[in-house]
């Protein structure tokens, strides 16, 4: 299929401007303004609409195989369609464990016969994501793994992680830390402090994050291998990233949306979908995480999507799985509280470079460019008509979602991935 996308506001390389593009054989083929569609083109009438780069997630969950009662990675790649993303990364926490060359390759062709967007995939740091033996980074590369994670878990071992850094670094794989010191969790559901007293849970103080942290940015210095920090959550955290960077330690760093949008004090009671990994912080550390991603300290927007059934959501703070969905809720609920809120903190270039080029760059993903030659990848959104999260249109398997409700500006209208459209506003409405 061949798309002209007329008259869109396109971010081009950083800057939004009005033009046309077209789509020819999955590639972007041209730029203009008044460009003439061609007999076999399909137009798409762009104006008024933001035009970007489909966007790129680092850490997606998509439970397949093994719990596909959750999420799998049709329905998980359909959400991340219709959130806009068209690059997404699949964390190894499926059974069994893409931890070896066979099931790694297994993976890529899961995820490319099934998978609506392109799914890269995650291998593990170590065999089953447990303490023990390394993966043969070497190896997982050479069967397609893009990166390298335990997410789910942190190392708890030092030599394990430092050994770890010096491979993934020689393979020219990114190692994506999950950094969560074990010892220190003591059975905790949300953050420690006030509103943990208040509804009488177990409290996951900040050094659970920073003291495994100061130990991986020691490692990253000792090896020189990069390290780039999952779901960054404490103002601590911030601190001790901006101070590696400023040293020359090559640290890059995530943030979630939810961190970002949501302190601790915000949890209304005993609701399993304001319950994650790390947990939702207090104010302070919410604003320290704006002012990272603000001033370079955090490189970049990750979801870390994590559906879960309804079943065991529905077990309160205590009894229910760490984890919610984010794929469908990203870009609409930042864009609307940070760009177009009654006080913005962000411009709007600066929130699409932080889930387009700069995610890329950290895993050095070939994505996030509308230049011609580019794979045509792109998402259309409408900045302009309010509309209500609900949880029934999601595709995503999950509903555990906290923003479910709100009022947000900036759906997705269409997604292309590779020339194709794979995702359209107007049909999931049929
Ligand atoms: N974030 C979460 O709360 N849960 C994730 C695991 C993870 O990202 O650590 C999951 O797989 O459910
Ligand atoms: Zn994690
Ligand atoms: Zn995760």
């Amino acid at each position: 299929m061949a798309y002209l996308l007329k008259n869109g506001q396109v971010y081009l390389e950083h800057q939004l401007v009005t033009c046309d593009i077209r789509i020819q054989n999955g590639k972007i083929a041209a730029l203009g303004t008044d460009l003439t569609p061609l007999a076999d083109e399909t137009v798409f009438d762009c104006t008024a609409k933001l035009v970007t780069p489909g966007l790129v997630d680092p850490h997606v969950h998509l439970r397949d195989p093994g719990q596909t009662d959750k999420e799998t990675i049709a329905t998980g790649s359909a959400a991340a369609a219709r959130g806009g993303f068209t690059t997404i990364g699949a964390m190894p926490n499926v059974i069994p464990v893409p931890d070896d060359a066979t099931k790694v390759a297994d993976m890529v062709q899961r995820n490319t016969e099934n998978g609506l967007v392109h799914i890269l995939q995650f291998s593990s740091i170590t065999k089953n994501r447990e303490a023990g033996d390394l993966v043969d980074f070497q190896a997982v590369k050479q069967a397609g793994a893009f990166a390298v994670s335990n997410d789910g878990s942190g190392v708890q071992d030092a030599a394990t992680m430092l050994k770890a850094l010096a491979g993934a670094a020689e393979a020219g794989l990114t190692l994506a830390a999950h950094v969560e010191e074990d010892s220190l969790k003591f059975g905790g559901v949300i953050n420690a402090g006030p509103k943990a007293e208040e509804l009488g849970v177990p409290g996951i103080i900040n050094a659970v994050e920073t003291s495994q942290l100061a130990r991986d940015i020691a490692l990253s210095e000792a090896t020189g291998a990069h390290y780039h920090m999952c779901h960054v959550s404490t103002a601590a955290s911030v601190r001790m990233i901006r101070q590696a960077k400023a040293a020359g330690i090559p640290v890059t760093a995530e943030v979630t949306p939810h961190h970002l949008l949501l302190s601790d004090e915000m949890i209304p009671g005993n609701d399993a979908n304001y319950k994650m990994n790390p947990p939702l912080r207090s104010e302070a550390d919410r604003q320290a995480l704006i002012e990272g991603l603000c001033d370079g300290t955090i490189d970049c927007i990750a979801t870390d999507h994590a559906p879960h059934t309804a079943l065991e959501k529905a077990k309160g703070l205590c009894g229910s799985p760490f984890g919610i969905t984010g794929s469908e809720t990203a870009f609409d609920t930042l864009y609307t509280t940070f760009v177009q809120g009654a006080q913005p903190r962000f411009t709007l270039t600066q929130l699409l470079n932080w889930m387009t080029a700069a995610p890329a760059r950290c895993f050095n993903i070939d994505a996030g460019t509308l230049l011609p030659g580019a794979a045509a990848d792109i998402a259309v959104f409408d900045l302009k008509t309010p509309t209500t999260i609900k949880a029934d249109e999601f595709a995503s398997k999950g509903h555990n979602s906290p923003f479910v409700g709100q009022t947000v500006y900036g759906q997705t209208i269409a997604t292309f991935v590779s020339g194709k459209l794979v995702y359209r506003k107007d049909d999931a409405q049929k």
